[in-house]
């Protein structure tokens, strides 16, 4: 059964009378990567201060790994591992000295602090660049660092806040490979903050939706289409032969809608381009295209789409679809 072990309950955060944050509810459960996409200034980055104990809700309750946040921020510190977007290190210290001292600070004795260290350099895929100082490392070698730096104290759950952000794409790829092998082989949770809807879309089991301090929706990627789309989750475009099509069509295609009203899911159909359009709930091509050839209608083409993240992506935060 699921275990909730990011509870965030009814909370919401004013800075005097605006509202950052608002009656947001979200639960993430232990051994999933939950994704928190939102455009900039949605209220990511204040939900997960108030996850870390850093700032108060000004209502609501706040439960991390089933400890009140607000109330026992330090308790809530020893079992998270929190990744800002700019990681702090001493940059005239190599990698390895960074990660030692972390380990240092943890309570480790130091043999036991550099073997620790040297392990997590290698989990992060850093073992060759142990003895280059920080100062020198790229971005995504300082964010794998960073990793490497919250692994430390052994989290139960990490917090990565816009991770990838100034990252090359192959940096990238390799820090979201070690996201899901943090999860699948260490069973650590995590939430991953973001506002790129490719990234979450490849390693998020579940995603919520952010946009001016409301949830506005949360599920997988079906279900979030299921519940941002009233119009259908797949689009069908037709090519039809304009020889066969019926003399005198009205534009708005009504005509076409009369022929496919009697195919399930069928929604809408409009014509832009030349092309029909047909917006419908599940897949429905092969119905569609019997009608079409049933009735005498010269096929051309039949292309589907599913709507995936992108449509949702584009209707909430580029304002179309
Ligand atoms: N200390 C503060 N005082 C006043 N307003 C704040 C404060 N911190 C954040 N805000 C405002 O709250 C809103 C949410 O900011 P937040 O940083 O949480 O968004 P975000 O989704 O993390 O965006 P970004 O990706 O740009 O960091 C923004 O309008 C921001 O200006």
């Amino acid at each position: 059964m699921a275990e909730p072990i990011i509870q965030l309950v009814d909370i919401t955060k004013k800075y005097g009378d605006f509202t950052a944050v608002d009656h947001l509810n979200l639960t993430v459960n232990r051994g999933e990567i939950f994704g928190l996409l939102g455009p900039n200034g949605a209220g990511k980055s204040t939900s997960i201060l108030m996850m870390l104990g850093l700032t108060e809700p000004t209502s609501g309750e706040v439960r991390v790994c089933g400890i009140n946040s607000t109330t026992h921020p330090i308790e809530v510190k020893t079992r998270v591992g929190y990744l800002p977007e700019d990681v702090g290190f001493y940059d005239d210290r190599t990698g390895l000295e960074n990660l030692v001292y972390t380990a240092l600070l943890n309570g480790a004795n130091r043999s036991e602090a550099t073997q620790l260290a040297t392990e997590l350099m290698s989990r992060v895929g850093l073992a060759d660049q142990m003895s280059k100082k920080t100062g020198k490392y790229s971005k995504g070698m300082r964010q794998r660092l960073g990793l490497a730096d919250v692994l430390i104290k052994n989290p139960e759950v990490i917090i990565l806040d816009e991770p990838t952000s100034g990252i090359d794409p192959k940096g990238v790829q390799k820090l979201l490979d070690l996201i899901v092998e943090l999860r699948n082989e260490h069973q650590i949770s995590v939430l991953f903050s973001s506002h790129n809807l490719h990234q979450v879309q490849q390693v998020c089991d579940r995603v919520g939706i952010f946009v001016e301090g409301k949830l506005i929706a949360e599920g997988n990627i079906q279900s979030l289409s299921q519940q941002l789309f009233t119009h259908g989750m797949y689009l069908i475009e037709l090519g039809l032969d304009e020889k066969s099509l019926p003399k005198n069509t009205n534009p708005d295609a009504l005509w076409l809608k009369q022929i496919l009203e009697p195919v399930e899911g069928v929604q809408k159909v409009t014509r832009a381009n030349g092309l029909f359009q047909i917006e419908c709930a599940g897949d429905v091509s092969s119905a569609v295209s019997k009608r079409i050839i049933e009735r005498g209608l010269g096929l051309n083409f039949l292309n589907r789409k599913e709507y995936g993240l992108d449509a949702i992506y584009n209707r909430y935060f580029e304002g179309g679809v």
